[in-house]
């Protein structure tokens, strides 16, 4: 009987956070005294599975600004494309890779936000607990480069403001990600096969879903399985208030 108390009081509690953060991005006031306060949404889900164009959706309100995963960044150093090497050879160049992601990632976290709501493509969190992990468990990462991402990873989350207050998980199948993918048809992610989608896929339900890694904030799961037009539905079931503005 507690535990199903507890249970109802934890959803009663999420609910309240998510409607609250919602209401903020359609520009409602927040706060006790009306101040407007800042909040940070960060749109994660696996490779292909429509965060970009959820972005696009959300950056003609008002009240959000958005910011795309940098990966022209990563495709361009000074001429070197970093994803690319990644993809070609990833024990080769995983550490360098993940490196420049987690610097780059970082960035975005601390930049200055002007408006209400600042929504970013993935996050520094995803970075390690998919990604880097994914390196780490397939072999591909030895020990020592792992435990001096983990020990970099730990020390920006004690020094560094990397608040974030939503997460909203994309949630799609593999399949449907690869054939995303193809049709999006970026050099680099040519040969990305099924099964490295289905082992992130996993990576993402571990962090998000079973929480086998620390949550920054409450998530909520959007359906991401629904053609565009279909998704725009999905969009506005999740966030009233979003698309009807302030009041
Ligand atoms: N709901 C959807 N239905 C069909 N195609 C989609 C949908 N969302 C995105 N796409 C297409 O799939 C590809 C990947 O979408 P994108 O938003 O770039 O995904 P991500 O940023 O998660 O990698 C793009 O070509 C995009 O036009
Ligand atoms: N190895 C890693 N690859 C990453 C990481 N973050 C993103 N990516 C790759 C996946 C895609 O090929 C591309 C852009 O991602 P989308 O999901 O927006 O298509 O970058 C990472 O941390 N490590």
């Amino acid at each position: 009987m507690f535990s199903s108390w507890r249970k109802t009081t934890n959803l009663l509690n999420l609910q309240k956070q998510v409607k609250g953060i919602m209401n903020a991005i359609s520009g409602h006031h927040f706060g006790t005294d009306g101040k407007t306060e800042k909040h940070t949404v960060c749109v994660e889900g696996n490779i292909g599975s429509g965060k970009t164009t959820l972005l696009e959706y959300f950056s003609t309100y008002p009240y959000t600004e958005v910011t795309k995963e940098p990966v022209e960044k990563w495709r361009n150093i000074k001429g070197m494309n970093a994803l690319e090497y990644m993809y070609k050879d990833a024990s080769r160049w995983g550490l360098t890779f993940q490196t420049y992601v987690q610097l780059t990632m970082l960035q975005i976290h601390t930049q200055p936000q002007v408006k209400r709501v600042k929504m970013m493509e993935r996050s520094i969190y995803s970075a390690k607990y998919c990604f880097v992990e994914n390196l780490y468990q397939s072999g591909k990462m030895p020990e020592i480069e792992y435990t001096v991402l983990t020990e970099w990873f730990d020390f920006l989350l004690k020094t560094q403001d990397i608040k974030v207050d939503l997460i909203v998980y994309l949630k799609t199948k593999p399949e449907t990600d690869l054939r995303r993918i193809k049709e999006r048809c970026r050099p680099e992610e040519k040969q990305i096969p099924l099964e490295y989608l289905e082992t992130l896929h996993n990576l993402h339900e571990d962090w998000l879903i079973k929480k086998k890694f620390p949550l920054p904030a409450p998530v909520l799961v959007l359906n991401g399985e629904y053609e565009k037009e279909e998704m725009i539905k999905e969009y506005e079931s999740y966030t009233p208030h979003i698309l009807r503005g302030p009041a």
